[in-house]
């Protein structure tokens, strides 16, 4: 068993220190995985055994030694999301003075003579960028050399040494200026995702003998009695015992629309208790609660990532030894083979492609942005297991839909009886009922229910045969309940049932008694999503079911669904699914009550109102968390949104670099575009990955 502890991580600097931190505890002994999530500022660290303080302490001293500044914040204690304003902590510092006070030594220096203005400029570079320096040279020890301060430092000595001092404190300035916005950038994401994942409750108000404690949500043993009031997040999930009101499900299901509750009912931890006082029996721990699910499933998405995202990672680990290279080479070769070059000349265009080699603009900018993608999608109830999920969506080219429950409602209702050999339409009706007393299936649901009466507790044997049907044992008769191949399986003689609707043939003791004719309607948004869906450019929309072709056409046809598979046993399911795997994604959609398997084998796999059905939620890559259709189109458009924003970043930095070496290379861009090619860019390129949100 190993164990899972999470952090909230604050006062990390870049996103590549974030993987060097990383790197440097998963090769510690005693754990067995360690992650730094730095678009969300987690940190997961997973144990071997339960985490003990003084191990805790190794770990913390471990960061602190490569990054001073880090702290933690557990994260299964209730904490409100990021508060850290970099407003308040970079700004209003007794270091802020500092700086301002090296501003006014840069200024006054351009109107002190030299030699004079030397020393000026080297106090306000001093005040400046003091810190990055030392930061550099601890860095240094450690053996990171293509560290962001090491390259910002040499490149702001190296302009010293040639002379442009006004170069050197200005470079230095500008980096920490753009610095301070791209971690106000970050910072601004960062809180408005969190403030997406906004459902974890604070308290609970127990209620003991009449008397009420407020206590963590993590304290309340199962079964225990809550009360929740008006303007309350639910923190358990539990079944009501009293009181009334409307609850806000929108933080779960992305879907303002208020649900009424009562006695009775079960409510789910994460929503919102709108108009009545309520009493609640705590059904879960906190731990195994909807919200805690949830938040477990979004924390974790960002381990999973995608392709563009490893790709980054990889490039930029090449792509700054290539450009610090050819800097030397440049600093190097001209001089030595170039008549009249002079050395100061082209150390000085080196130090642009020094400024230049850094890689944060992509490092931070990429992730923020899938991360951003699966904020926004579960802000509208459309939960993304990993941006490798997100990627896959943006490639969809064919969506598989499950039939029952999925494209139609799910409820089947009675439409007509069909009695033989000597049954009448109450006994046929009552021994299905009987039969199918204990089943789940939405067929079975609806003959209990046609039935109406109390279908009684007697003792019984029932079988359920997936894809067929069940098999009843009771009071000395065995009956059958389910679709004609059950009935061909038992070797029982039956006249199929001519119809459009769904049929359930009736045998006992071998005797075929009459079918029930039973029908179940298409779901209110089936059709536009469908539509939606071919707007997008999905054309290739296929249907898998287990029901009837002739029922299952028919739907088809409404939707505008023109492949259609009918008549498979689950395992025909996975088969099928398999044989449409290959050219393109492909995506099921499912309920994630019977089709886990097809789920879990499609490229994407997308379970229909995950809320309450731990099923759907494990056996999926894609929870949509109530059951409408038309978030699919939503997440399709979602994906490819992300998509667009991460390759306009790649480009526009890459790009923007590239111009910059080269015409660095021959003289015409110096320090100042440099750096604009540095930070600018970073900025610009979170800014953009911001819009993701949106
Ligand atoms: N409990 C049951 N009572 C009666 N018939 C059943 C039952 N379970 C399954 N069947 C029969 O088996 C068929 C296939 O069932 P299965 O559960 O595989 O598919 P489904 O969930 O009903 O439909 P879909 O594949 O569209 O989701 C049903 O259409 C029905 O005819
Ligand atoms: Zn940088």
């Amino acid at each position: 068993m190993s164990h899972t502890r999470k952090y909230r991580i604050e006062g990390l600097s870049c996103a590549h220190c974030a993987a060097k931190v990383e790197t440097k505890l998963n090769s510690l002994s005693g754990i067995e995985h360690a992650r730094i999530d730095f678009a969300q500022g987690i940190f997961t660290l997973q144990t071997p055994s339960p985490l003990t303080p003084a191990f805790w302490g190794e770990v913390e001293h471990l960061v602190h030694t490569q990054e001073p500044s880090v702290s933690f914040k557990p994260l299964d204690t209730p904490v409100t999301p990021l508060q850290e304003s970099p407003w308040k902590e970079h700004v209003v510092t007794p270091r802020f003075l500092l700086y301002v006070l090296g501003v006014f030594l840069f200024s006054g220096a351009f109107f002190t003579p030299a030699p004079f203005d030397f020393w000026l400029f080297l106090a306000a570079y001093g005040l400046i960028g003091g810190e990055i320096v030392a930061k550099a040279v601890r860095n240094l020890t450690k053996g990171h050399v293509f560290d962001e301060n090491f390259l910002m430092s040499i490149a702001t000595i190296g302009a010293f040494s040639i002379g442009e001092y006004p170069e050197g404190v200005a470079v230095m300035l500008f980096y920490r200026v753009g610095e301070f916005f791209q971690d106000l950038a970050v910072g601004r994401s960062r809180r408005s995702i969190s403030t997406l994942m906004d459902i974890r409750p604070d308290t609970a108000t127990l209620l003991l003998d009449g008397v009420t404690k407020s206590v963590s949500p993590q304290e309340v043993l199962i079964g225990s009695k809550i009360l929740v009031r008006v303007g309350e997040k639910i923190p358990l999930d539990g079944v009501l015992l009293e009181g009334t009101s409307t609850l806000d499900t929108s933080a779960l299901t992305g879907e303002s629309l208020p649900r009424d509750v009562g006695k009775g009912d079960t409510v789910l931890s994460g929503s919102i208790n709108q108009t009545g006082l309520l009493t609640l029996q705590t059904t879960t721990l906190f731990a195994d609660s909807t919200v805690a699910k949830i938040l477990d499933l979004v924390q974790n998405a960002g381990a999973k990532k995608a392709k563009t995202e490893q790709f980054i990672t990889s490039f930029a680990k090449i792509y700054t030894p290539v450009v610090v290279g050819a800097a030397v080479l440049l600093a190097l070769l001209p001089p030595l083979l170039l008549e009249g070059a002079t050395f100061s000349e082209w150390f000085g265009r080196a130090l642009v492609f020094l400024v230049v080699s850094c890689p944060c603009a992509l490092v931070v900018s990429i992730p923020l942005s899938f991360f951003g993608g699966i904020g926004g999608a579960s802000k509208r109830g459309i939960l993304v297991k990993g941006g490798n999920f997100l990627e896959a969506l943006k490639n969809v080219e064919t969506i598989v839909f499950d039939k029952t429950g999925t494209l139609t409602e799910g409820v089947f209702r009675l439409q007509s009886l069909h009695p033989a050999n000597g049954f009448d339409e109450a006994s046929l009706l009552g021994t299905a009922a009987q039969a199918e007393r204990h089943s789940t299936h939405p067929i079975a649901r609806s003959i209990v229910q046609a039935f109406g009466a109390d279908v009684g507790q007697e003792k019984g044997e029932v079988e359920e045969l997936a894809g067929f049907g069940v098999k009843a044992r009771f009071e000395g008769k065995e009956v059958l309940v389910g679709n004609y191949a059950l009935l061909e399986k038992e070797g029982i003689t039956a006249s199929p049932q001519e119809s459009e609707q769904s049929v359930v043939y009736v045998a006992v003791n071998g005797v075929y008694a009459g079918a029930l004719c039973i029908a179940d309607t298409l779901k209110r948004e089936s059709i536009e999503a469908i539509q939606a869906l071919k707007e997008l450019g999905i054309t290739r929309l296929v249907m898998l079911t287990g029901d009837r072709e002739e029922v299952a056409r028919v739907q088809a046809q409404k939707l505008g669904i023109t492949e259609v598979y009918a008549g498979l046993l689950p395992h025909q399911k996975v088969e099928k699914l398999e044989s449409l795997l290959g050219q393109g994604k492909v995506a099921f959609v499912g309920d994630g009550i019977n089709d886990a398997p097809v789920l879990a084998r499609a490229d994407v796999g997308i379970a229909m109102g995950g809320v309450g059905s731990d099923a759907a939620i494990e056996a999926s890559d894609v929870v949509i968390m109530d059951d409408n259709l038309g978030k699919i189109p939503i997440a399709i458009a979602l994906a490819r949104k992300t998509h667009r924003i991460v390759w306009q970043n790649i480009v526009f930095a890459l790009g923007v670099k590239g111009v910059i070496l080269v015409l660095g290379a021959f003289g015409i861009a110096g320090m100042w575009e440099a750096v604009f090619g540095d930070v600018g860019v970073a900025l610009i390129a979170i800014l953009n990955a911001s819009r993701v949100l949106r």
